[in-house]
């Protein structure tokens, strides 16, 4: 079993360079981190150097990326996936430079979603200076698309130690990887994509706050403000370019006795299952996963 410790970075194509960056930055609050990448930009939330990086290209998700603990959990996790019959591919030092980890791999879980696993993710110790005051306190969780979530969770607690905190029905798969309710969240759609990047920010006036922001600049709010039952964060999700969507929480419960807890399962036909003050429910957007078309190591 391979012991991820972490969520660390979603890399993805936009066609539009510029524009996913001044989203990014001048909308959503992130950083943008000097990189001397052309056609390459990295956007930090925490203390994570960078969690967010655009490539120029076709639009669409390239690669969600993991931590484990180190040099030897990596290798052992490349034999490991390897034992599966999966294929592996190790990324080199360019690939390892543009993803601010010391290196990693790259495989694909059994959907077509692109993952990579990292020894180490670098750790800036400069202050993170959002773009405005958002409130952004870290790079929180990110979901998956699979068009079957319970298949999804044989694959994520099997080959790794996810563990699902609740279900939504057979809609929604929420896994922790540590005390987090979730850091991985797997949805159930047509095919491998990225549903949403979430970003939690410090407080409920801060997600309040961005909600008015966001509407007064014209950004589409794809649901919430709301209440998650599941993590009980109270959220919001919006929709940046070329189908990112962006989703802000504030709170959410910390499961630190695994043996105590007992994953739940709501019901899926229930608005209130996704949020309990039963806002309009919209189609979430997501941005599809891109078939990896050259080798992983260097996109
Ligand atoms: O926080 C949650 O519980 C949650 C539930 C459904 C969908 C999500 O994106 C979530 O983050
Ligand atoms: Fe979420």
């Amino acid at each position: 079993m391979i012991t991820l410790t972490d969520i660390a970075y979603v890399r993805s194509g936009v066609e539009d360079l510029q524009g996913a960056v001044r989203f990014a930055s001048e909308i959503v609050g992130l950083e943008v981190v000097d990189s001397d990448e052309p056609g390459v930009a990295h956007l930090r939330a925490d203390a994570r150097g960078h969690c967010l990086t655009f490539v120029q290209g076709r639009s669409g998700v390239i690669s969600s990326g993991f931590t484990v603990a180190g040099p030897e959990a990596l290798a052992e996790a490349e034999t490991e996936l390897e034992k599966q019959g999966l294929l592996v591919e190790r990324g080199d030092r360019a690939g390892a430079r543009s993803r601010g980890v010391s290196e990693y791999i790259a495989f694909d879980d059994p959907f077509g979603n692109r993952v990579e696993l990292a020894a180490a993710q670098f750790r800036s110790a400069d202050p993170v200076r959002l773009t405005r005051g958002a409130g952004i306190t870290e790079f929180g969780h990110l979901c998956l698309d699979a068009p079957d979530v319970h298949e999804a969770y044989r694959f994520w607690s099997t080959t790794f130690n996810a563990r699902v905190s609740d279900w939504v029905g057979d809609g929604a798969c929420l896994m922790r990887i540590d005390p987090v309710h979730h850091k991985l969240a797997v949805f159930r759609g047509e095919e491998a994509a990225l549903c949403h990047i979430n970003f939690q920010v410090d407080s409920l006036d801060d997600l309040m706050r961005n909600w008015h922001f966001l509407v007064d600049q014209g950004v589409e709010i794809v649901m919430g403000p709301g209440r998650h039952p599941t993590s009980g964060s109270v959220f919001l999700y919006f929709r940046g370019p070329e189908n990112l969507t962006y989703e802000y929480a504030v709170g959410g419960r910390l499961i630190e006795d695994d043996s105590a807890w007992t994953p739940r399962v709501f019901d899926l036909e229930q608005p209130s299952s996704i949020d309990m003050w039963r806002g309009p429910v919209a189609p979430t957007t997501r941005q599809r996963q891109l078939p990896q078309t050259v080798p992983a190591a260097t996109s």
